[in-house]
C-alpha cells in the first residue's frame, strides 16, 4: 500500500486542456461490505479487485479480531468464514473508519468474548449512540462511558436475538446499514423501522439491499419499514466496483482544467453515489458520455453555478465544493448537516479552508455557500481527511502554490491518489 508520506505536497496546476485516462481503485463502501458479508458466510468468498487502503485494511484486521481469516491472492482477497472462538478479550481498531465503526459492532454480538472497539481521537466523535441503543434492544451488550461514543465494549453472549427495533439513522445511513448486513445472522432477522428524520446517502442504503442479495439474503422495504430475515449466506465469487467517489476529483478536474478525462471501468449500472457525477457534469455545462469502457467527460472550461441538494451524495461535497470555487456566479449546497459528523466536520473545514484561497465560502446550518472570487496561493489545511486532500487538488489545478498539509491522510481511501493525480494531468 504506496502512499505519500510527505508532510505537504504541492498541487499542480494544468497547463493546458487535460487528455487523460485514469483507473481508480476499488469501492470503499463496497469493498466493506463484501468483507462483512463474506466473513457471515457459510463458505468462503473470493472478494475480487478489492480496494486495498487504511479503511479497508483496519476492516480486514477488525474481522481477523473477530475470529476471521483472509488471504491475499493476487490483487483478490479470499475471505474465511468468521468462527468467533474462546472468550479471550479483544480489540477492534476503528482507525477514523466510519463503515469498520458502525458495521462490525453487531459481529461481536455473534462471539462470546468482551471485544474493546477504539480508534483516532476523530472517531471519538463522530456520532454512533443510535445504533448502540438499537443494537442493545435487539440484545446486545454494549458497556460504555455513557457518552455513547468509542471507546466501548461489546460483550458478546455467542449470538443475537434479533427482532423489531426503532432507528433514528438521520445523523449517518450507517446505522441503518450496519442492522442490515449483521441481520441475516440474527436468530429472528430484523425488521427496522425509521424514526427520526430521512436518513442521509439513500445510495448507501440501496448498496447495502444490493449486497445482501448478491450474497443470498432477502432484505425487504416498504418506505421507512426494512425486514431481513435471518438466512445462511454464500457468494462464492464477487467484484468490487470501481470507487466512483474517489473519481471525483478527476472528473471535476475535466471540468476546472477543461478537456477530456476517461474513468475507466465506470460501471453501466451502480448503487455508488458517484455515479450522480455524470447528471451533475451535465448540469454544470460539462460532457458526460457513458461508454462500454468508463466514463468519459470533456470540460467547456465554464462551469455554471448551481444549487445543489446534495443530502443522498454527502461525501462528495468536498470536491463538488471546491468545483463550484470556479463558476461563473454563486451556488449553494443544502443538506448535509450531517458532514459536522465525518471525518471532522467538513462544513467548517471547507468554509475556512476554500475562503482562505480568497473564495467568498461560509457555512450554513446545512451546507455552504460559495461565491466565487479571485484566487491565490497557500496551505490547505486537511483536518485529517482524505477528501479534503483531493478537494485541495481540485483547487490547485488553477491555482498556484496550493500547498497541501499531510497528503497521506488519502490513503483512508486512496494511497496513490497523488501519483495518479500527477500522471493524469502528465
Ligand atoms: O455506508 C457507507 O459505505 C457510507 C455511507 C455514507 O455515510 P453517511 O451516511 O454517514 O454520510 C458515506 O458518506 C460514507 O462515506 C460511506
Ligand atoms: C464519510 C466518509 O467515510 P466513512 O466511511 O469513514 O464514514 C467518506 O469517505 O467520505
Amino acid at each position: 500500500m504506496a502512499g505519500n508520506t510527505a508532510s505537504t505536497w504541492a498541487a499542480p496546476v494544468a497547463s493546458g486542456a487535460l487528455d487523460a485516462s485514469v483507473g481508480v481503485p476499488g469501492s470503499k463502501s463496497i469493498t466493506n461490505r463484501a468483507y462483512v458479508l463474506a466473513a457471515l458466510s457459510a463458505a468462503p468468498t473470493l472478494v475480487r479487485k478489492p480496494l486495498d487502503s487504511r479503511d479497508a485494511r483496519l476492516m480486514l484486521g477488525a474481522l481477523t479480531s473477530l475470529g476471521g481469516s483472509w488471504e491475499q491472492a493476487g490483487e483478490n482477497v479470499l475471505v474465511q468464514p468468521l468462527v468467533p472462538e474462546g472468550t479471550e478479550p479483544g480489540a477492534v481498531a476503528l482507525g477514523n473508519a466510519g463503515t469498520v465503526a458502525r458495521f462490525t459492532p453487531a459481529l461481536a454480538g455473534l462471539g462470546s468474548k468482551p471485544v474493546v472497539f477504539d480508534g483516532d481521537e476523530a472517531i471519538r466523535r463522530r456520532p454512533i449512540a443510535p445504533l448502540l441503543r438499537a443494537l442493545r434492544e435487539l440484545g446486545v451488550d454494549i458497556e460504555d462511558d455513557g457518552r455513547g461514543a468509542p471507546p466501548f465494549t461489546v460483550r458478546g453472549h455467542g449470538g443475537i436475538g434479533g427482532g423489531k427495533v426503532e432507528l433514528d439513522s438521520s445523523a449517518s445511513s450507517q446505522f441503518l446499514s450496519a442492522l442490515l448486513l449483521a441481520a441475516p445472522s440474527f436468530e429472528s432477522g430484523v425488521t427496522v423501522r425509521l424514526v427520526g428524520g430521512t436518513p442521509p446517502s439513500e445510495p448507501h442504503i440501496a448498496m447495502t439491499l444490493d449486497l445482501l442479495r448478491r450474497f443470498g439474503a432477502s432484505p425487504e422495504r416498504q418506505g421507512t419499514e426494512f425486514h431481513v430475515p435471518g438466512a445462511q449466506l454464500s457468494c462464492p465469487d464477487y467484484t468490487v466496483e470501481p470507487d466512483l467517489s474517489t473519481a471525483a476529483p478527476f472528473v471535476a478536474a475535466a471540468a476546472v482544467a477543461g478537456g477530456t478525462v476517461r474513468i475507466e471501468g465506470w460501471p453501466q449500472r451502480t448503487t455508488q453515489p458517484g455515479d450522480w457525477l455524470r447528471s451533475l457534469m451535465t448540469e454544470l455545462g460539462q460532457g458526460a458520455e457513458l461508454t462500454a469502457d468508463g466514463l468519459k467527460v470533456t470540460g467547456t472550461g465554464e462551469i455554471r453555478g448551481a444549487t445543489l441538494d446534495l443530502h443522498e451524495v454527502g461525501e462528495l461535497t468536498p470536491v463538488v465544493a471546491a468545483m463550484l470555487c470556479f463558476a461563473d456566479g454563486p451556488s449553494v449546497i443544502s443538506g448535509v448537516a450531517h458532514l459536522r459528523g465525518h471525518e471532522t466536520d467538513r462544513l467548517a473545514a471547507l468554509a475556512t479552508e476554500l475562503s482562505s484561497f480568497g473564495a467568498r465560502v461560509t457555512d450554513t446550518e446545512d451546507g455552504l455557500r460559495i461565491t466565487p472570487a479571485p484566487l491565490h496561493g497557500g496551505v490547505f489545511h486537511t483536518y485529517d481527511d482524505h477528501r479534503l486532500v483531493m478537494a485541495a487538488a481540485v483547487l490547485g489545478l488553477r491555482v498556484p502554490g496550493v500547498e497541501v498539509e499531510n497528503p497521506g491522510t488519502v490513503g483512508k481511501t486512496f494511497p496513490g491518489f497523488t501519483e495518479t493525480w500527477e500522471s493524469m494531468l502528465g
